[in-house]
């Protein structure tokens, strides 16, 4: 592509989304600009990519042709109204910032801009990202699936209602976080049987990857899945009946609500 693509913010989201694009060979890297305020990041992100870097998001603003707001939601606002004024005409904005939904960034560009809002998550940096898009009508087909391909370059992409962007909060965006606990918990036990810590990680990590293929690849049901690995009297069944006890599938549920709510009053 040759677009420049410009990221305000270059931490854990932006950091893996532009890492992500480089490793796919999608963008070169003289044509991403990143601004950010920490030099630091700044100075290693030019090292490690060779893609430009600055201090002052304006600079970004006036030559991106896709610019891409990964910073904080607490500071949106005092961001988008520092650079609005340099942006190009016809340049579509990628917001990923949770609970900023369409309408706020057109209201706080204050005139019709291209936007497209979208979750994504942190796998992007392994090439194993998924998102979810939702343009405003203001984006051209064409422009849409510009920034479907780019997303698709580090994973896996869905154009969905800007509705259910609460629930791909839950379902995706945060979701690494709760399945990297899952993998320490289950490192933990091993260690605790004896096995070594760095083993441990890589079995509990390569289990979590390989029932993820299986439910991706066979399209069976996840429970189907589960019944096979399930021998009658067998040692698996034992740990399902603790997991049940203690309310496994209700925790994550739960916890899946709560995190769909936060977003929803994030966007308020
Ligand atoms: N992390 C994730 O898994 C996901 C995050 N998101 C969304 O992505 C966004 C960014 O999250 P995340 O990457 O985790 O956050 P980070 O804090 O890791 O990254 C934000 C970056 O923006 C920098 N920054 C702060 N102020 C400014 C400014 N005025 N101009 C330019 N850059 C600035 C920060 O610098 P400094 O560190 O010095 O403050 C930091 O490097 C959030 O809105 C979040 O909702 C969406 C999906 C997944
Ligand atoms: O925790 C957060 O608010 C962000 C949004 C999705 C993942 N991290």
């Amino acid at each position: 592509m040759n677009k420049i693509i410009g990221f305000i913010g270059c931490g854990n989201m932006g950091g893996a989304m532009m890492a992500g694009l480089i490793k796919a060979g999608i963008s070169a890297p003289e044509n991403i600009i990143v601004g950010d305020l920490n030099e630091k990041r700044l100075e290693e992100t030019k090292k490690e990519f060779g893609v430009r870097v600055t201090t002052d998001n304006r600079e970004v603003a006036k030559e991106a042709d896709i610019l891409i707001l990964s910073i904080k939601p607490n500071i949106y606002k005092v961001v988008i109204d520092g650079l609005k004024d340099s942006v190009k005409e016809d340049v579509v904005v990628i917001t990923i910032a949770a609970g900023k939904g369409i309408k706020e960034t057109e209201e706080l560009f204050g005139r019709d801009i291209k936007v497209i809002k979208v979750m994504p998550n942190t796998p992007a940096l392994v090439g194993e990202g998924m998102a979810a898009l939702a343009p405003n009508n203001k984006v051209t087909k064409e422009e849409l699936q510009e920034a479907v391909s780019m997303f698709e370059s580090f994973g896996q992409a869905e154009i969905l209602d800007e509705k259910y962007m609460d629930a791909v909060t839950a379902v995706s965006g945060s979701s690494p976080a709760y399945v990297f606990m899952f993998i320490e918990a289950m490192a933990d036990a091993a260690v605790l049987e004896g096995i070594p810590r760095d083993k441990a990680y890589k079995m509990a990590a390569q289990a979590v990857l390989g029932s993820a293929k299986m439910v991706l690849e066979t399209g069976k049901h996840p429970g189907a899945l589960k019944d096979m690995v399930c021998s009658p009297g067998g040692t698996t069944i034992e740990a399902v009946a603790a997991l049940e006890e203690r309310g496994f599938r209700s925790a994550v549920i739960e916890a899946m609500r709560v995190c769909a709510d936060k977003s929803r009053e994030m966007s308020k």
